[in-house]
Formats: structure tokens, C-alpha cells, sequence
């Protein structure tokens, strides 16, 4: 097995040790890991991105925010790269919900090119999955109203990955939300 994908399975091994107490918010309470190898694998399948610290780091990117996994961590075991991608793509949960929110369409357009494809690939796997069925306690209000502020973040990441901005369009345009 060549070096990469022995990483890559060393990498999906740490995020699901790190995740397997959560579920995502669906009604069938998918394990929450499904969701970071489904962001890497939008990047590498639909995005042709072949750059392994940002697969690593779609991987991992949920683990600062969401568990108890640190960012030295992140640093001791997959490198100062990894980890800067992963910081750049966490909120600070100590923010309230609407600050944070309002971080991230004003961060995103200083963002590096590795951490503006992580967000794209989030993006369009979270609108996806909004598309599909509306997570538990989510009213249709709140629903379109993730759809407009994903669009204001999604407008600063443009000019990064064409396929992926084109699929992020298809699935505004199922919302009627211009990008
Ligand atoms: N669509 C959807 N989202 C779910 C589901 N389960 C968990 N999530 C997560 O919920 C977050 C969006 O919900 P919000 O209420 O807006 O945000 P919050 O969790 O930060 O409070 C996303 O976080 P994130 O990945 O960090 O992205 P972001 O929204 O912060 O950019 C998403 O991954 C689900 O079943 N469907
Ligand atoms: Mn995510």
C-alpha cells in the first residue's frame, strides 16, 4: 500500500475514534462520522482535489469544533499543515450562534485555498443533506434561512473549485437563492 493512503486510513481512524459518540441531527441518527468522510470524499471524487492534507484535513475538520480533539493534537499527529487547515475551518463555540455565523461569511474570502475548498465541500454536503430531509426541530423557516447565510459564505470562496462551486449553485437554485 503506498504511503498516502495508509494516511488517509490513520487519519479516518482518529476522526471516528474521535466522533463515534455523536449522530447527525437526521431522524435516522446517522453516525456523525459519515458526514467528515463525505465532505473528503466530495473534495477528492466530485472536486479532483488530490491534495492529501486537505483530504486530511476534510477529514478532521469537525473534530476541534464538535469533540475534545485539540489543535496541538491535530498538529503532534498529522503536522502544522493539517492542523492550520482544521483551525481555519472551526468556529469558536464560546461565540454566540449568530456572531459566529456572521464570522464565517466575513472570514471566508481571507481564507487559504486549502481551507476555502474544505468549506466549499461542507457546504454543498450539509445543503445536500438539507435537500434530502430536514434535520430534527428544524422548521422550514430555519432551513431556507441556512440556505441564505450559506450563500453569503459560499460568495466568498468563489474562484477556488468550478465543479464544486457549480453543484453548490445547483442546490441554492432548488431554494430559489441567487449565489
Ligand atoms: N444539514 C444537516 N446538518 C447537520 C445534521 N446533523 C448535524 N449537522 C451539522 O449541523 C450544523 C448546522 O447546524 P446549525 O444549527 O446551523 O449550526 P451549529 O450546529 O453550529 O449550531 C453543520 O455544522 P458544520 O458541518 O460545522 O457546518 P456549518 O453549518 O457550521 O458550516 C452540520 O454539519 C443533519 O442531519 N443535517
Ligand atoms: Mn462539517
Amino acid at each position: 500500500m503506498n504511503s498516502e493512503a495508509a494516511l488517509l486510513l490513520e487519519t479516518v481512524n482518529f476522526a471516528a475514534e474521535k466522533h463515534r459518540k455523536q449522530r447527525r441531527k437526521d431522524p435516522e441518527e446517522t453516525p456523525y462520522i459519515n458526514h467528515p468522510i463525505g465532505v473528503a470524499r466530495i473534495l477528492s471524487y466530485e472536486g479532483g482535489v488530490t491534495d492529501i492534507e486537505v483530504l486530511q484535513a476534510a477529514l478532521l475538520h469537525d473534530t476541534v469544533e464538535d469533540t475534545d480533539t485539540t489543535p496541538e493534537e491535530l498538529e503532534d499527529r498529522f503536522g502544522p499543515i493539517v492542523a492550520r487547515i482544521v483551525q481555519e475551518v472551526t468556529d469558536d463555540k464560546s461565540l454566540p450562534k449568530q456572531e459566529r455565523k456572521r464570522l464565517q461569511v466575513e472570514h471566508a474570502p481571507h481564507c487559504s485555498q486549502q481551507a476555502k475548498l474544505v468549506k466549499l465541500a461542507d457546504k454543498l454536503y450539509n445543503l445536500r443533506d438539507l435537500n434530502a430531509c430536514t434535520p430534527v426541530g428544524w422548521s422550514a423557516e430555519r432551513v431556507q434561512e441556512y440556505f441564505v447565510w450559506a450563500a453569503e459564505v459560499v460568495k466568498g470562496l468563489k474562484g477556488t473549485n468550478s465543479a464544486l462551486e457549480e453543484k453548490l449553485e445547483d442546490q441554492f437554485k432548488q431554494r430559489g437563492v441567487q449565489l
